[in-house]
């Protein structure tokens, strides 16, 4: 494995598929034009919106997502993980589906989000994803890239569970995927640090798309795609507006802080 450029792209999804496509376009070809090979895509990049909307659209959303990682995949000949779009299930729901496409569009690892988000938040706004989303129940395989490293997916809400991230760190993870739509009310406090803990704590780099912005009068997100090294640096952060957060992932600095900090070594209890 040589060093490379990643991008985790920010941006702004709406009610809208086809919009949302063009939005993602033209970040994944500024990511591209900027050097990144490894391209990742936030959750709900294809389409955020009402819960009804989403149900009643799954099967098109789903269908054009995956042609549509294929298809960038292909034209820029980059690996592309595209975080978090609805695929139908049973019982009348969908998965929270990632997806991860090599440069010639076949399908490299798939992961349906494990922890979902039902949470009341103190803003006034109500969060009951599994109302339409079915959880997944596996903790995805590591997809071993000889270009890449071992790469460890992962969506959004998943980020609070640590024992999650250690399990994809004892199966040897070196890049754990965190692609989000992070709200605005809780990312202020708690997006960046529970990133670094993940990097820290597992000795990995993160990649951690973002949604940013309004997607209508109430929802807000938190925006700050970022790229964390196994130190907990940030490397990249792309602040509050649509763009991309470019970083170098380097096999020489995992195996440094590996080395300065041997704490995956030291575990006791699992
Ligand atoms: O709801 C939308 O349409 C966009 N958001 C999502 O799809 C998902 C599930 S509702 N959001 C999160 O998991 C936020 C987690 C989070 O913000 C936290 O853990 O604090």
């Amino acid at each position: 494995m040589k060093p490379y450029l990643a991008a985790a792209v920010q941006m702004t999804s709406l009610p809208d598929l086809h919009k949302n496509l063009a939005q993602a376009t033209d970040l994944i070809e500024l990511a591209v034009r900027r050097g990144a090979e490894l391209v990742c895509l936030p959750e709900n990049f294809s389409f955020l919106g009402d819960e009804s909307a989403k149900i009643e659209q799954a099967e098109t959303i789903g269908l054009e997502s995956e042609k549509f990682i294929k298809t960038m995949a292909q034209r820029f000949q980059i690996t592309i993980l595209g975080g978090g779009y609805p695929v139908p299930a049973e019982a009348g729901k969908v998965y929270n589906t990632a997806l991860l496409v090599a440069p010639d569009g076949s399908e490299l690892a798939r992961y349906h989000k494990v922890h979902l988000f039902d949470v009341e938040l103190p803003d006034g706004n109500i969060y009951h994803e599994s109302g339409i989303v079915l959880a997944g129940s596996e903790i995805p395989p590591i997809y071993a890239s000889p270009k890449y490293g071992n790469l460890g997916m992962s969506v959004c809400y998943d980020v609070r569970f640590p024992e999650f991230y250690r399990a994809l760190s004892k199966a040897g993870a070196d890049v754990l995927f965190v692609p989000a739509a992070f709200t605005a009310f809780t990312g202020k406090d708690h997006w960046q640090v529970l990133l670094q803990a993940r990097a820290i704590e597992n000795t990995t780099y993160v990649i951690a798309p973002a949604q940013t912005g309004f997607h209508n009068s109430r929802r807000q997100s938190h925006g700050h795609a970022l790229i964390v090294d196994p130190w907990g640096v940030v490397l990249a952060d792309a602040s509050i507006e649509p763009g991309v957060a470019v970083a170098a992932i380097e096999p020489s600095r995992l195996d440094q802080v590996r080395q300065q900090m041997p704490c995956l070594n030291h575990r006791v209890f699992g």
